[in-house]
């Protein structure tokens, strides 16, 4: 796979906002330890807005000798961050590691919405987000499907232009299709669909990871691509006259690829990105061969967003067990992504 752009953390300009994600999970323990590795890892200065003291409680249970320091607007991170980590705004919680509250849950949407607001104003040069859990932020007033759809309404666009990708060391995942059950799949797979988002997945691979031409491997739906439709007729008669579209504009798609062999090495090697029919297709391959280095980006946002691939992982909450590698390779790829607009 061609490597992401690399060693541009320090031309972005203003700072990364990071949101907290649901204090009672993981979140805030891998931000601390993402900040206490800011050195090692070369991370460009962040900050975050609320939850001081879920994030002293999250450093203080592994141990982290935290400083934080509370800033009261986002240029002032710079400075700070080399001593202290920077927190914007005194909304808080009281730390309950691995139990949602509705404080909690109160806390994580004002922090991603202040986060939001402060990228889109151009006072943070891009969001990192914390995991949440959807259906415990649901109770606080999140109306959404996921992040991904809170952004693209926070940016004024269709929830289909606001694309999720999920990118590791091994390969980069697009679920067509994203949190959707299972059996309303088919009926969204649609050729219109198909080619609206691989057109901004080239777009914006070229613009954030420059890859002026990327490939493009775009699954089928079914087993062994429907075999010719003696399983399945999605491939012949909406999947293969997409990808004919996209390849008659001069994208370098191909397809549809049986989805099981696609992300065997030998394979992985033919592509820069798969396009793939559902959710699982596409997050199973990334979190097995990546999990502690996946990052979930939305692609087609006048924004830069990140987020770690993980989720809230309540069982583990407050336990020293996360690891922070997703979070801090979030972070990076956030402040790559913003200079490689800056540039
Ligand atoms: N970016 C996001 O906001 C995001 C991403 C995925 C899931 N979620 C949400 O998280 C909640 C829990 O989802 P889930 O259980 O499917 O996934 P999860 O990622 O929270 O946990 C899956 C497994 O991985 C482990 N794990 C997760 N992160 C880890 C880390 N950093 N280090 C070590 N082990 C880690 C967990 O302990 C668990 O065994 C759901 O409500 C889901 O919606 C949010
Ligand atoms: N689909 C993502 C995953 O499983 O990793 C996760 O739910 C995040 O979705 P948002 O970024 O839309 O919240």
């Amino acid at each position: 796979m061609t490597p992401p752009v690399t060693g541009a953390a320090s031309i972005a300009v203003a700072p990364l906002a990071v949101s907290l994600g649901d204090p009672s999970g993981i979140a805030p323990e891998v931000i601390a330890e993402a900040w206490a590795r800011r050195g090692d890892s070369a991370l460009a200065p962040f900050f975050l807005v609320g939850g001081a003291s879920v994030l002293r409680a999250a450093a203080a249970s592994r141990g982290i000798d935290l400083p934080v320091s509370p800033i009261s607007s986002p240029d002032e991170a710079r400075v700070v961050f080399e001593t202290a980590l920077p927190v914007l705004g005194d909304e808080d919680c009281a730390p309950s590691p691995g139990e949602p509250t509705l404080d909690g849950a109160r806390l994580a949407l004002h922090s991603l919405t202040r986060a939001v607001e402060l990228t889109v104003s151009g006072e943070a040069s891009a969001i990192v987000t914390g995991p949440i859990a959807k259906s415990k932020l649901a109770q606080a007033g999140f109306a959404q499907p996921g992040q991904t759809e809170f952004l693209a309404d926070a940016c004024g666009l269709p929830h289909a232009d606001a694309v999720m990708m999920l990118a590791g060391p091994s390969l980069r995942t697009v679920p067509l299709t994203v949190h959707e059950p299972l059996s309303a799949v088919p009926g969204l797979v649609t050729r219109e669909l198909i080619e609206r988002k691989a057109r901004i997945v080239a777009l914006a691979l070229a613009r954030d990871f420059g890859l002026s031409a990327p490939r493009i491997a775009i699954t089928g739906l079914n087993p062994h691509a429907g075999e010719d439709g003696r399983m399945g007729r999605e491939e012949l008669e909406v999947i293969a006259p997409a990808i004919a579209a996209l390849r008659s504009e001069g994208l370098a798609v191909t397809g549809p690829h049986a989805a099981d062999a696609l992300f065997a090495a030998h394979e992985r090697s033919g592509y820069d990105v798969a396009l793939c029919m559902y959710h699982d297709q596409a997050l199973i391959p990334i979190k097995t061969l990546d999990f502690d280095q996946g990052v979930n980006v939305t692609l087609g946002l006048p924004i830069v967003r990140t987020s770690p691939d993980h989720g809230t992982a309540f069982a583990i909450a407050g336990k020293g067990k996360a690891s922070a590698g997703a979070m801090i390779a979030a972070i990076r790829m956030a402040s790559q992504c913003a200079a490689a607009r800056a540039a």
